[in-house]
């Protein structure tokens, strides 16, 4: 008895260092949150944007910033080249160098877990004349929100991990795992040279790691969640060239067949009004949905009006929630992004172009293969506009091929995840899926054969790539105090020997 009541009071005295310590930690968050928001007001001024060759330098800088802020905090940090594959050529002739990835390593505890962090710190592109309430790269705070271009995605969360493992080295607290960090500079653009560069790091950077951490999504609602899936994401590139120059469409006009009219004709064939893709082959490729899963989508909160005036929308294409969220995570979806060489400033230009290049994407979901994707989109693509017997030359390329990704819920990763929203929100977390892609987060699991999980602190309605980017000043907090909780219920999960 007297044996039991001191394993008690042992547990008990350890609950309360435990829980002092935590709100010290949080304590430390709240009373630097001001630097924390200058810190990403700095971040979000740097043009990041790996997609324009133009800011090219912006980009280097901003990975030479993630750098030295990683190197300041005492991190053993390491600036790598990513393999390159196809060099692109500049107009000049130079070649347009990739942005080194950095990496650093926080520890060295061979009796503690190393978790990897992931993330990123390019942008999508983004304009003032986009329809910008304020200028994308001047963080603006509005309402409690912290609007810039790059805010949620992904510089705000990249800033947390930073801001948790400084919180524990202020406050002279041991971390509880040893931590490393893969900051990238390309993942908008679909993370290339990342695969090379972790697969020739297999045997060293990442040999001690057991867990790695993503946290480049969203939440699906006020409620904050995990996420164990994320879509893939194929993107084609469809080319059709015809006459030798642009042409005057009175003069031409209805003598020569418009490659823009032959484009848009194969376009259409990609996919039906209600949603259907039309590609053969890709439908057939889809998992199944389980009876598990719809158990999983029943219970999830998530507010359909909401969803819709958020985007401003009367009609979604599923009026349930089960069907509206797999279809959003777990079946794949045709987009059409844009049509390069087509005429689109304000006016009336009056041109047949002569040569137009249609972007889209197929986003991918288990049990899809992005090199089989590859085949059936361009075979397809060719037979349709076979079809149409045109003199013109069609030439289709995949310039991405991402795999989906898929994690075990029950893995102890999982219930860390779990334990550390209880402790900062006081909730249970919903378990979702993205249906955006991190094209690297297959890799991982695939090369490194460790296990991921994905522990979102973006709000739902954050607008990523889109118009307003924000990210709450609430979010950035308190996701930096779940991610101090992170890291101590990660360490609480046995090591394996
Ligand atoms: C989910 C993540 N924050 C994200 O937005 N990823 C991009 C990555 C991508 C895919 N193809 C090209 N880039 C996305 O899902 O669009």
């Amino acid at each position: 008895q007297m044996a039991l009541l001191c394993v008690a009071s042992l547990l008990l005295v350890l609950s309360f260092v435990d829980a002092f310590q935590y709100s010290d930690l949080a304590l430390y968050i709240d009373s630097h949150q001001e630097e924390y928001v200058e810190a990403l007001r700095d971040w979000v001024a740097i043009e990041s944007d790996s997609s324009n060759i133009l800011k090219r330098p912006d980009l280097h800088r901003m990975m030479d910033v993630t750098a030295e802020k990683l190197r300041e905090m005492g991190g053993n940090v390491v600036m790598v080249h990513p393999w390159a594959g196809i060099q692109i050529k500049l107009p000049g002739g130079q070649p347009l160098a990739l942005p080194k990835v950095v990496t650093a390593h926080f520890g060295n505890d061979s009796q503690k877990h190393t978790v990897c962090i992931y993330g990123h710190v390019d942008v999508q592109p983004a304009k003032l004349e986009d329809g910008w309430r304020t200028e994308p790269y001047n963080l603006t705070e509005i309402d409690g929100n912290l609007y810039g271009r790059g805010a949620s995605d992904n510089k705000a969360p990249v800033l947390a991990w930073i801001h948790a493992v400084e919180a524990y080295q202020a406050l002279n607290m041991e971390l509880p795992v040893n931590v490393k960090f893969v900051i990238e500079g390309m993942e908008e653009t679909g993370s290339n040279g990342l695969d090379a560069m972790i697969l020739a790091q297999r045997d060293t950077f990442f040999s001690d790691v057991d867990f790695i951490v993503i946290s480049d999504c969203g939440w699906l609602s006020k409620r904050p969640a995990l996420t164990y899936g994320t879509r893939g994401n194929c993107y084609f590139f469809a080319e059709v060239e015809g006459p030798r120059q642009d042409l005057h469409s009175g003069v031409y006009g209805g003598t020569v067949i418009e490659p823009m009219i032959d484009l848009i004709g194969i376009l259409d064939t990609l996919i039906s009004p209600s949603g259907k893709i039309l590609i053969p082959g890709i439908r057939e490729a889809v998992a199944p949905l389980t009876d598990e899963e719809w158990k999983m989508y029943q219970d999830i909160q998530f507010d359909f009006d909401h969803y819709k005036s958020k985007i401003g929308v009367s009609h979604l294409m599923y009026n349930n929630k089960v069907d509206l969220l797999a279809h959003r995570w777990r079946h794949p979806t045709v987009s059409i992004h844009g049509i390069e060489g087509a005429f689109s400033d304000p006016g009336t230009k009056t041109v047949i172009p002569a040569k137009v290049t249609a972007k889209f994407s197929i986003r991918q979901v288990p049990d899809m293969d992005p090199a089989v994707v590859k085949k059936q989109v361009t075979d397809y693509l060719h037979s349709v506009f076979a079809k149409r017997k045109s003199p013109n030359k069609l030439k289709v390329t995949m310039v991405i091929g991402a795999k989906p990704w898929l994690a075990d819920t029950k893995h102890e990763l999982y219930q860390a995840g779990k334990a550390a929203v209880k402790r900062v929100f006081n909730v249970d977390p919903d378990l979702i899926r993205e249906g955006g892609t991190i094209p690297v987060a297959r890799t991982f699991q695939d090369v490194t054969g460790k296990s991921i999980i994905m522990l979102p602190i973006g709000g739902f309605d954050d607008g990523l790539h889109s118009q307003n980017e924000k990210m709450s000043r609430y979010n950035y907090i308190e996701g930096t105090k779940l991610f101090i909780a992170y890291l101590h219920e990660v360490a609480q999960i046995k090591k394996s020997v």
